[in-house]
């Protein structure tokens, strides 16, 4: 199989529009059962939740009481600005040096498509496994993962697995060097609320909504700018700090023609994309937030749209581990190299399996790249993808060859 060919495959299923909120589950999956089908995987599609289909593809092993790999990938990205990108986000075009732009190039789609590519090339090859390899397609990761990967890890089927240790997605590496993680920081979305008595747009007056919004908005970009001080100072990674970003602000008295101008509204609200690491004290944090960021006592109240409860998860990367072990030698032997082990930053599937009592790592294969997951313009270079699948090959490999029993998720 040519480069062009293999090329071609990822861009037909970055063509796919599984954007959120309303993504294509269907087409995404006929497509890559349709690889699947060319690779003669086994293959199975459930809906733990009507409508969003789960794809489990399997290489079988020749031992089956060996513990399994799993490689997972979500078949969803994200909402983007058209107007914003060079090129149409869903045609996945490829400019005269080969970067192909399209959403999904960088999350995910780029890490589910290699994984079938390197299994592709290990049976031309004539390799054979000898534990079972999986491959999973999620839906809804991009919006929580919980009728995706959070069903899945949780099911009677995810247990009979028998899986020993999962690859899930990582970020982008702008040096030479791959990003690997073993763990990541829990999100917390928040809204605060603020309430007040209403009144003349002319008056001042003590307690109203706003200047009661205000004065925790205040309080929490201090807050922000103490982490992010200890970010620009260096010597500390973004996985370590905690971040806080404000999402949304809604506050006023709408009107035909915008806002009512001379009304001091009795509400206003703000939302924030917090991200609290492994090793920080949550509790600490909570106190803060009841105490300083949402008082009773100013009329305040809050609510998490969404918070990860619970210790993350951390996958040992080192020596212990064996899946480590093998990790970064295959990823050296196919010309590679990884940068000291990361928290995440933000959140992926892996803390579900991880929650399930799996070790997992975060890995996508992207070097000498910027990172624009999220953003406008995200695209991957060709070179860097084809090389990527030759990384996976020789993961693949060394994983799916792995014959001691210690690769079993007890002793892990
Ligand atoms: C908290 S749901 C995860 C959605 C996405 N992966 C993010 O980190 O924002
Ligand atoms: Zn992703
Ligand atoms: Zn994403």
């Amino acid at each position: 199989d040519d480069g062009e060919a293999i090329v071609s495959r990822f861009q037909e299923y970055l063509r796919i529009d599984t954007v959120q909120p309303k993504p294509d589950y269907y087409k995404a999956v006929d497509f890559i059962n349709s690889q699947a089908k060319s690779l003669s995987l086994e293959s199975q599609t459930n809906e733990f939740v009507k409508g969003k289909p789960h794809l489990l593809l399997k290489w079988v092993g020749s031992d089956p009481t060996l513990p399994a790999i799993l490689l997972n990938s979500h078949t969803d990205v994200v909402p983007f600005e058209e107007s914003k990108w060079t090129h149409h986000p869903l045609h996945a075009h490829m400019d005269n040096q080969g970067d192909i732009y399209a959403r999904g190039s960088q999350d995910m789609k780029c890490v589910g498509m290699q994984y079938i590519e390197a299994i592709r090339k290990l049976q031309a090859s004539g390799f054979h496994p000898i534990r079972s390899v999986y491959l999973s397609f999620v839906p809804d990761e991009e919006i929580g993962g919980h009728d995706g990967a959070e069903k899945f890890a949780e099911s009677h089927l995810f247990k009979s697995l028998n899986v020993g240790i999962v690859l899930d997605e990582g970020l982008p590496s702008p040096s030479k060097s791959y990003r690997v993680f073993y763990g990541e920081r829990s999100p917390w979305w928040l809204v605060i609320k603020a309430k007040g008595p209403p009144g003349h747009g002319a008056k001042l007056y003590d307690n109203s909504a706003i200047e009661n919004l205000l004065k925790s908005i205040e309080s929490i970009r201090r807050f922000r700018a103490s982490q992010f001080d200890l970010l620009k100072a260096g010597g500390i990674a973004e996985g370590h700090v905690v971040s806080v970003n404000m999402a949304f602000l809604k506050a006023g008295t709408p009107s035909p023609t915008g806002f009512v101008m001379n009304l001091q509204p009795s509400e206003a609200e703000a939302g924030f994309d917090i991200r609290v690491p492994p090793n920080v004290d949550s509790e600490a944090l909570e106190r803060r937030l009841v105490e300083e960021w949402a008082p009773a006592a100013r009329n305040m109240s809050f609510e998490f749209k969404r918070k990860h409860s619970g210790d993350p998860l951390l996958t040992a990367a080192d020596d212990s581990n064996p899946w480590w072990r093998l990790f970064e030698n295959a990823v050296k032997e196919a010309g590679g190299r990884t940068s000291k082990p990361e928290i995440f930053p933000a959140s992926t599937d892996a803390r579900y399996f991880r929650n399930a009592g799996v070790p997992a790592f975060g890995f996508s294969p992207i070097s000498n790249t910027p990172s624009l997951l999220h953003d406008h313009n995200e695209y991957l270079g060709k070179a860097e993808y084809l090389k990527g699948i030759d990384v996976y090959v020789s993961i693949i490999k060394a994983y799916a060859s792995y014959e001691s029993k210690s690769g079993s998720r007890d002793e892990l």
